[in-house]
C-alpha cells in the first residue's frame, strides 16, 4: 500500500492482491451519553503476502479494528471484505465457518490446551473442523518454527517462546489467508519475543502468508513491512519499511499531542512526552 488508505477508491476488492479491506468502517460501543466511537469511518486495505503492524495510543481502536476485520465483532456501519467476500452482513454461522477456514489467530495468551501435546494443539482447530491437515505444509510450518523435536511436549514442558511458537504453528496449520496477531510478544521476554517476530517474518517471506499484528512495541513493529497508526479510531498515518527509531518518534508525537490536550505542557510550553513507548521497547 503506497498511498494513504483513505485515498483508495472504494469498490470490490481485487481478491488476488488484497487480503482484507474495510470501507467507512465504524464501530460504536454503547449508546447515548456513554457511547464510545472506537472506529470512525476507517478505510484500509491489507495487502496480501505482507506483514502489517497496527499501532497507536491505548484506546485508539487497534483491537477493535482487528476484531472487525476478522469478523470477531460486528460493525456499526461500513463494510469489510475478506479477500473477495464481504463479511459484513454474513450470518453468524457463515462467519464462524469463514473464520475457521480462512483466518488464523494468535493472541497474547497462547490459549494452548494443557493436556494436549504440541502436535495435538497445532492441529486441534482442524481436528474440530473435521479437516485433514496438508502434511507437507504442516511439516514446513513445524520445521520453519523449529518445533520438530518438541511435538510430544505438553505446554507446561515448553518455554514461553516455544509455547508461542506452537500458537503460531496452530495459526498457520490450516494455511489461512490471513493471520491476525494481537500483541503476540506481549507476554514474552525480549529474546523469545524476537524469535516469534522472526518466525512471523519468515511466514510472510518464505511461506507467503499475510500477517496483521497489533502491537505497542516499536521494536516489534519494525519487523513489519508497513505500520498503520491509529488515533481516536482513525488511521492517521502509515510508514513503509519501518525502523524501531522512526516508529518510536512517530509514537512520541501522539504523546505530545495528548500532553497538549491534557494541559501537560512544561514551563517553557514544550509538551512532556509520555515515555510509555520507551519503557515498552524491547
Ligand atoms: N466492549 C466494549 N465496550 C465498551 N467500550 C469498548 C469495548 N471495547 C473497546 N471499547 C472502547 O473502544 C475504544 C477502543 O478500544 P480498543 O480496545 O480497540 O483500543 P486499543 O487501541 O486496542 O487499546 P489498547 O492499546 O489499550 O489495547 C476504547 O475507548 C475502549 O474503551
Amino acid at each position: 500500500m503506497s498511498t494513504p488508505a483513505a485515498e483508495h477508491a472504494p469498490g470490490p476488492a481485487p481478491a488476488d492482491r488484497i487480503a482484507a479491506r474495510a470501507r467507512a468502517l465504524t464501530k460504536a460501543y454503547g449508546s447515548g451519553e456513554t457511547a464510545v466511537l472506537a472506529l470512525d469511518s476507517v478505510d484500509v486495505d491489507i495487502a496480501r503476502g505482507r506483514f502489517t503492524a497496527v499501532m497507536g495510543p491505548s484506546g485508539s481502536g487497534k483491537s477493535t479494528l482487528m476484531h472487525c476485520l476478522a469478523g470477531l465483532d460486528t460493525v456499526s456501519a461500513g463494510q469489510v471484505w475478506l479477500g473477495g467476500t464481504e463479511i459484513t452482513g454474513l450470518k453468524e454461522r457463515d462467519l464462524t465457518r469463514l473464520r475457521r477456514d480462512r483466518i488464523g489467530f494468535m493472541f497474547q495468551s497462547f490459549n494452548l490446551i494443557p493436556t494436549l501435546n504440541a502436535a495435538e494443539n497445532i492441529t486441534l482447530p482442524m481436528d474440530i473442523a473435521g479437516q485433514k491437515p496438508d502434511r507437507e505444509w504442516l511439516d514446513r510450518v513445524i520445521d520453519t518454527l523449529g518445533l520438530r523435536d518438541r511435538l510430544k511436549h505438553r505446554p507446561a514442558q515448553l518455554s514461553g517462546g516455544q509455547q508461542q511458537r506452537v500458537a503460531c504453528a496452530r495459526a498457520l496449520a490450516s494455511r489461512p489467508e490471513l493471520i491476525f496477531a494481537d500483541e503476540p510478544t506481549g507476554n514474552l521476554d525480549s529474546r523469545a519475543g524476537l524469535e516469534v517476530l522472526a518466525f512471523l517474518r519468515e511466514a510472510v517471506d518464505n511461506l507467503g502468508q499475510t500477517v496483521v499484528m497489533v502491537t505497542h512495541d516499536p521494536g516489534a513493529a519494525a519487523h513489519a513491512d508497513l505500520v498503520l497508526f491509529l488515533a481516536d479510531g482513525r488511521i492517521v498515518d502509515e510508514m513503509e519499511r519501518p525502523t524501531a527509531e522512526a516508529v518510536l518518534e512517530r509514537m512520541k508525537r501522539f504523546d505530545v499531542i495528548r500532553a497538549q490536550f491534557d494541559g501537560g505542557e512544561g514551563e517553557d510550553g514544550t509538551a512532556v512526552p509520555d515515555t510509555r513507548a520507551d519503557a515498552e521497547e524491547k
